[in-house]
């Protein structure tokens, strides 16, 4: 028989032998029997469970122990060897360079490696100068844990008590330094700040995770109200990680937007319902009223016109034309009740949309409010305004330079005029779009009015100011704005500016807004810095 080639043969033969030899058909002994047929060598299975009695059996009396059993236990789970040599041979490097660290015993014999032991069992030796470590960058890690500890020790005191001892242990003259213990305060707090960072990092994406899920729940709650969906799917964009403070301002002017444009959405729907119940229930109640009065009012006159077709005399026919009157004018007089009512029910309409229109005008003023252009999703005028503000303090506290791009959309007109306006504002809600992913992430964009987009470039020169503009300008030419089956290329002229100190704003945007202006004059699609 010729030798199984495939490894469907393999095994078909492996399961012949099994049978053959009478061998229990366990994984092991197919396995092994499968090797022995293809004529390769068994793989040596990963000693799981003996590793992992090691590792149980691994000490954890200090910080560095834990660790290199956590390490230790992470390569078992991967089933790595790879893991499990470069565990155990930083391990072994960091204890042997402590042990050539450490002073020697009493005896003259090298002590143990001492890493792993606990702040109390520190070396006795006598302290001596630390001659390793420079004064400067003594003074450069104190500052270090300093800014360090705000932020991340904030929740957990033995990590800021840990801080506190490295910092005033670090602004002792260098002649108190002893490395060893040094190195030791070093290595746990920076042990204990290795889990504060992590947790800290679990948190912001946790929170951000949590944001993203309400905004989610809001966006698919409201279907009928596109503003509101668009806002929402808005902050789902804008909640995605990384975070920056910018970032969270940004976050935060948008909730407010949606925030007052919900109250106002309420109030006037609450209204409105309220009138159209109001007025469709009494409308309801005086058609019934109407027409029971008019159906026994009918009945009445029907019944006095067969008496007088019977009557005999004059003085039969009286009393019946009386009756008539009388019902006559009762119906009269019913009638006119349900007109004044009817037109009291006017009167209170027209007053109730009176008082809906003040409402409308309050809550217009309030969408004053609102910082974000409804179109493009990015900041409009009044969030454009704050966002300068803001950037100008900045810059101001931190001495750095700020500069303003003003963009103008090329022959928008035509674009207009050929495709139709709703196409314009695809078109404007395209170049946001592809603004948005392409500016650097602490630049802010917002629409100025119309076609015009104004760009805030924090820490920035104009020369590096017009390389992002011009960078957005190739961004706009590789996304082509699609309208149906037609493409279109969207172009932009642009002034960038560099904000002087003290000026105001609106100075800097009628230089940029100049600066745009040469730049149409000079054929359009193109930057000056003014
Ligand atoms: N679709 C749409 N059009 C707008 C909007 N705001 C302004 N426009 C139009 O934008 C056009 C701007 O035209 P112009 O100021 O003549 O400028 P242009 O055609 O872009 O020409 P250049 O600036 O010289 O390149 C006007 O027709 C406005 O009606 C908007 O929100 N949506």
């Amino acid at each position: 028989m010729s030798a199984p080639q495939t490894p469907q043969d393999i095994a078909r033969e492996a399961i012949k032998r099994l049978a053959a030899r009478r061998l229990p058909p366990t994984p092991d002994n197919y396995q092994t029997l499968y090797h022995e047929v293809a004529g390769t060598r068994p793989l040596q299975p990963f000693p799981l469970q003996p590793l992992r009695q090691i590792a149980q059996a691994l000490p954890e009396r200090t910080p560095a122990q834990v660790r290199f059993k956590a390490l230790f236990q992470k390569a078992i789970a991967r089933h790595s060897w790879d893991d499990l040599e470069k565990v155990l041979t930083q391990h072994l490097g960091a204890a042997a360079a402590a042990a050539t660290l450490a002073p020697p015993a009493d005896n003259g014999a090298v002590t143990a490696p001492r890493t792993d032991e606990p702040a109390a069992e520190a070396p006795t030796a006598p302290d001596r100068p630390c001659p390793a470590l420079p004064t400067d960058a003594a003074v450069h890690i104190a500052r270090i844990v300093e800014f360090a500890l705000p932020v991340l020790a904030a929740d957990d005191p033995r990590l800021h008590e840990q801080g506190q001892e490295l910092i005033l242990y670090l602004r002792l003259p260098p002649t108190d330094w002893h490395l060893p213990t040094l190195q030791r305060m070093l290595g746990d707090f920076a042990y204990r700040l290795s889990f504060a960072a992590d947790e800290a990092a679990g948190v912001r994406i946790e929170l951000l995770a949590l944001l993203r899920q309400v905004f989610e729940h809001i966006d698919a709650i409201s279907p009928d109200n596109p503003w509101l969906r668009q806002q929402m799917q808005a902050l789902v964009r804008a909640a995605e990680p990384p975070l920056s403070q910018r970032r969270l301002e940004d976050l935060k002017g948008r909730l407010k937007d949606v925030i007052v444009k919900q109250a106002q959405a309420r109030e006037q729907t609450l209204q409105a319902q309220e009138l159209m119940r109001q007025t469709l229930a009494t409308f309801l109640e005086r058609l019934a009223e109407t027409t029971v009065a008019s159906t026994q009012y009918h009945a009445k006159f029907e019944a006095c016109a067969q008496r007088l077709e019977h009557a005999q005399s004059l003085a039969d026919m009286a009393p019946v034309v009386q009756e008539a009157i009388q019902a006559a004018r009762a119906f009269a007089t019913d009638t006119q009740r349900i007109s004044d009512e009817l037109t009291d029910l006017r009167d209170r309409a027209q007053r109730a949309e009176a008082e809906v229109q003040r409402l409308r005008r309050e809550l217009d003023q309030m969408a004053d409010l609102v910082t974000h252009d409804l179109l493009t999703g990015v900041l409009n005028r009044k969030g454009l305004e704050s966002a300068i503000d803001r950037e100008t303090r900045r810059a101001a506290r931190t001495g750095t330079r700020i500069c303003l791009a003003l963009l103008d959309v090329d022959d928008f007109k035509q674009l207009n005029d050929t495709l139709g306006h709703l196409a314009g504002d695809e078109a404007l809600r395209h170049l946001a779009d592809v603004a948005r992913r392409s500016l650097r992430p602490q630049d802010t964009i917002g629409r100025y009015g119309g076609e015009e987009f104004i760009i805030v470039l924090p820490d920035t020169d104009a020369a590096t100011a017009a390389q992002v503009v011009q960078r957005l300008q190739r961004d706009l030419s590789a996304h082509l704005f699609l309208h149906g089956e037609q493409q279109r290329l969207i172009t932009f002229s642009a002034g960038v500016t560099e904000m002087r100190a003290d000026e105001p704003v609106q100075a800097a945007i009628a230089r940029a807004d100049a600066a745009m202006y040469r730049a149409k004059r000079a054929g359009k699609n193109r930057v000056v810095v003014g």
